[in-house]
């Protein structure tokens, strides 16, 4: 679903993303763990064409996402073809990001009466669905301002599911929340991954949500992959040394992995 080969991303003179290469299969669920700063939301922002990369290739649903040939040269992709590979992937954030002066129903309906020009009907009728996957329908008619975080990430949730994506990301979709609302958020996601084929990719802090999350975890430092394996693997019995040492300071800051 997702191959990215020999990828590189330098923001100046700092070289973020060094010589990646991953696949991820259609359906997987796949986590990437690592250090603050190693380049984790840079790759969630790269396969959302929020950067633009610096080299290598990176193919999404068998098509090249930045780069399409042209007489055999590669050529950077225009805008055309960036809209229509952006339809394979919806994101959450960090900071939800909800429109503030639309409702909770109108903030999940107006991207697919936009851009794929459904019927308010229609989009109603999905926007209720996905409230109520996310456990939120009695909050369609309330504006963001009058929800909680976790409401808040919940409604980001349904909204990226409404344009019916291939590819989910989540970028560390909790760690903007007070502690007790993370739970509402994390249940809803293990339900996501549990139920649906979307291929999700995950970046976390969260040892153990990244553990229940995921088929494969990636762990990353400095803009490489050092070690990538089932949950049990990466967090019993990690192989390399730079993940235990990770792992060590993850649990003498308090976690549980
Ligand atoms: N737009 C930008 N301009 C310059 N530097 C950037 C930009 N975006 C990211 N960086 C730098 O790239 C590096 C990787 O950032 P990134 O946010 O991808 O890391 P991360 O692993 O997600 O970190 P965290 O876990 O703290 O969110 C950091 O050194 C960051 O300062």
């Amino acid at each position: 679903m997702i191959r990215v080969q020999d990828l590189r991303k330098s923001f100046g003179t700092l070289t973020v993303i060094d010589g990646l290469n991953f696949e991820v299969k259609k359906g997987e669920k796949l986590a990437l763990i690592g250090p603050s700063g190693s380049g984790k939301t840079t790759i969630l922002r790269i396969l959302m064409t929020l950067e633009t990369i610096s080299g290598g290739r990176i193919e999404v649903a068998g098509e090249p996402l930045y780069h399409m040939q042209k007489n055999g040269a590669e050529v950077p992709a225009n805008e055309a073809h960036l809209h229509k590979m952006r339809r394979h992937i919806g994101m959450v954030f960090q900071h939800f990001n909800l429109f503030p002066h639309k409702t909770v129903l109108q903030n999940i309906t107006l991207a697919p009466m936009l851009t794929k020009g459904e019927s308010r009907a229609n989009a109603d009728k999905r926007a209720g669905e996905l409230l109520e996957m996310v456990g939120l329908s009695d909050k369609a008619g309330h504006m963001p301002s009058q929800l909680s975080g976790g409401q808040k990430q919940r409604v980001a949730i349904a909204r990226a599911l409404a344009l019916n994506p291939e590819i989910m990301l989540f970028d560390e979709v909790t760690s903007a929340l007070d502690p007790e609302l993370v739970e509402e958020v994390l249940i809803v996601m293990k339900r996501l991954a549990s139920e649906t084929d979307m291929t999700m990719l995950l970046v976390t802090h969260e040892m153990s949500f990244a553990s229940d999350f995921a088929d494969r975890v990636l762990f990353f430092d400095k803009g490489k992959i050092v070690e990538s394996g089932p949950p049990e693997q990466i967090f019993k019995n990690p192989q390399e040394e730079r993940t235990r040492t990770f792992l060590r300071k993850i649990i003498a800051a308090g976690q549980h992995v």
